[in-house]
């Protein structure tokens, strides 16, 4: 069943309304916005090729030997109408090979699965859903944080399984943000199994730096609780916490179909670091490396 055809989604006990969630609008409207979009894109397109909109916005920190050689193989993006570009194009390449198939994104918390999955629908013209969003309606509004305070982590999970399954049973064509500890559950795979799951993987100290910009208020399992912790600043605490989550579930990512390293493309890239990178960067990287998982899957 499509997302765009039903838009109600039944839990154990509530109906989830699936309209709150859709990314952008459907059905008859579509073909307006595709026009629009073609449109957007050759002016974009234009505005490409005009040597003073070529310039980097964001100032990147590239080395000359990186930048001429980036340059030359055209793998480097100069500013954000090229990544749209590119991240268009990228999307229509790799919807040919998906037949349908949704996708899941897995990762640490502040992997960027939220950010970078509406990004990838939107591309797609795939429908966007947060797994943590879903579970919260199931549960009449109740936050994430206040679930794990109330009913604890074992119902919680429960619910994360139930809205996968459903989920990949009941839809096509969605992208998934799943919850950072959903890869811990082997049900949980099978679901995801449907579609295609990709791992954003980030360097710890990145995703602390964001959690510590953002605070621990809807990730219950970050609040720093450990004797001492208040003693050290919010960066340290996410650090610690996210240290010891890593060694006990980092192993589990690697079930994933695709792997996104944003250490590897700041490489690739020539950047200084992985915080150089744009979250439509990692989209297409996802792209690319979700084109590889179904080309090898072909063979
Ligand atoms: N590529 C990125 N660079 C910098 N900050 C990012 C990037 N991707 C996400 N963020 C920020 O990190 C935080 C967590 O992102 P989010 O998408 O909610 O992660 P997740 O869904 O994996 O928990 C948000 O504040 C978001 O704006
Ligand atoms: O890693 C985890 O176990 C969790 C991650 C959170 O989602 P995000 O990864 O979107 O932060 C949320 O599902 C819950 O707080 C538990």
């Amino acid at each position: 069943m499509e997302a765009t055809t039903v838009h109600r989604f039944q839990y154990s006990s509530p109906w989830i309304d699936l309209r709150n969630f859709e990314g952008k609008p459907r059905g008859s409207l579509q073909y307006n916005h595709r026009s629009k979009e073609n449109k957007r894109l050759r002016v974009l397109a234009l505005a490409h090729f005009q040597p003073d909109k070529r310039r980097d916005h964001r100032q990147r920190s590239l080395s000359d030997k990186n930048s001429s050689a980036l340059l030359e193989t055209g793998s480097l993006l100069h500013s954000p109408f090229d990544e749209e570009l590119v991240l268009k194009r990228k999307a229509e390449e790799v919807k040919q090979y998906l037949n349908g198939r949704s996708m899941y994104l897995v990762g640490m918390m502040g992997s960027g699965k939220t950010t970078v999955g509406k990004i990838m629908a939107r591309a797609l013209g795939y429908t966007f859903f947060d797994c943590d969003a879903l579970i919260e309606q199931a549960m009449n509004g109740t936050s994430i944080a206040e679930i794990f305070e109330h009913f604890g982590e074992s119902v919680f999970r429960e619910k994360e399984t139930e809205a996968l399954q459903k989920l990949s049973l009941t839809y096509h064509q969605v992208v998934v943000s799943t919850g950072g500890g959903a890869v811990i559950r082997p049900i949980n795979w099978k679901y995801m199994h449907n579609g295609i799951s990709i791992w954003l993987d980030v360097p710890l100290e990145a995703l602390a730096h964001r959690i510590a910009a953002v605070g621990t208020h809807s990730r219950p399992l970050l609040r720093g609780n450990d004797d001492g912790d208040e003693s050290k600043d919010a960066y340290t605490v996410a650090l610690n916490r996210l240290s010891t989550i890593w060694d006990a579930r980092g192993e589990a990512y690697t079930n994933a179909s695709a792997r996104v390293s944003l250490e590897n493309i700041t490489s690739k890239r020539g950047y200084r670091s992985v915080s150089d990178l744009t979250p439509a960067e990692i989209a297409i990287e996802a792209f690319e490396q979700v084109q590889s998982f179904v080309e090898k899957e072909g063979l």
